[in-house]
């Protein structure tokens, strides 16, 4: 797969006068490629080139397009990688979406604690202006979620996204699965209809828990079959061994610290607890998250405090 796009042409696309001309490589997905896009006026953007094949109708693209250049129009607080326009061809149909320097999952070994709150925060009000919009992105992931230069996080691929009639809509589990790492587990009951927005709730969790982890490899998938998972759903999980396996978790190298540290960490395990929750029905919700207090207890000001105590540690005191 390492050389998928090379073959691959794309004609030059005007979008609001401005010629964009394809660029270097960037990355593939399960259905396109995507580069980067020299524009004629010296900016730069991004092309998403798909193929039309079996599992990615012109349909399923251009509700896509659709949805992302609707979200582009109402997104006032640029929370969400702007589409720019689309061109369709014989050969596929390519979005010109805004450039983002990085994923999240690119910066994942490099954050401290106060940039994962950061994040986080911003992954949370994103996925609020999402669920006003009645969209539900339904493939919330490290990888989906692209840093700018300055730092802001922005959401991207509305390839899975589902518009909803009503936030209590329901729709069969197989129709919402994005990549199941981050799926919540009664996507993995087979016929099974779901309500949609605590999907999104629950991916929200797993990325907080990446965060903290600073790593992507928590359990695989959230199904009965899987035994840490299992451990966890049933409460078998001690604060003690709540990262099983992650001695990196930087949220626990707050714990032997001050008290305002000590909060921190337990605010932030309490909640990571009230959105991996099991049953979706007591699932935390995006406006109970956004009043939890780890959204409130000002991690940064916590590190900074305590710092003169640990100076000595150039770890310790970047924050
Ligand atoms: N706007 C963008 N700016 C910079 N890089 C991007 C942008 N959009 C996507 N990418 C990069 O290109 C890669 C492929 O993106 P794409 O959306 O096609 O697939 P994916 O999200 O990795 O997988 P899938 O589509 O199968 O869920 C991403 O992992 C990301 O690194």
């Amino acid at each position: 797969m390492e050389n998928v796009g090379v073959a691959i042409k794309i004609r030059p696309i005007t979008v609001c006068g401005v010629k964009y001309t394809q660029g270097t490589f960037i990355g593939h997905g399960a259905f396109g490629t995507v580069w980067k896009a020299n524009g004629s006026d010296k900016t730069e953007a991004v092309f998403k080139h798909q193929k039309v094949q079996e599992g990615n109708t012109k349909l399923k693209i251009m509700q896509e397009y659709e949805i992302h250049r609707d979200l582009t129009a109402l997104d006032k607080s640029g929370q969400i990688i702007k589409m720019l326009g689309m061109s369709v061809n014989s050969k596929g149909i390519t979005l010109v979406l805004e450039l983002a320097e990085k994923t999240l999952h690119s910066v994942l070994s490099d954050l401290t604690p106060a940039e994962t709150q950061k994040y986080f925060r911003a992954l949370i009000f994103g996925v609020e202006f999402l669920h006003e919009q009645m969209i539900a992105h339904c493939d919330l992931s490290l990888k989906n979620l692209l840093i700018l230069d300055e730092g802001t996080l922005k959401i991207a691929d509305f390839g899975n996204a589902k518009r909803l009639a009503s936030k209590e809509q329901e729709m069969m589990s197989a129709d919402c699965r994005g990549n199941p790492q981050y799926c919540a587990p009664e996507l993995f009951e087979d016929g099974q209809m779901v309500k949609v927005l605590p999907l999104d709730t629950w991916s929200c969790g797993i990325v907080l828990l990446q965060l903290a982890q600073r790593s992507d490899r928590s359990w695989t998938q959230a199904t009965p079959h899987n035994r840490e998972y299992q451990r966890w759903s049933s409460g078998r999980t001690s604060n003690s061994d709540f990262w099983a396996g992650t001695d990196k978790c930087i949220m626990c190298k707050f714990y032997s610290l001050n008290s305002m540290r000590k909060a921190a960490y337990f605010h932030f395990t309490a909640l990571v607890k009230k959105i991996l929750c099991h049953d979706p029905t007591k699932r935390a919700t995006i406006a109970q998250i956004k009043h939890d207090q780890f959204f409130k207890v000002d991690v940064r000001a916590a590190i900074k405090r305590s710092g003169a105590a640990t100076r000595s540690s150039a770890k310790v005191s970047r924050y």
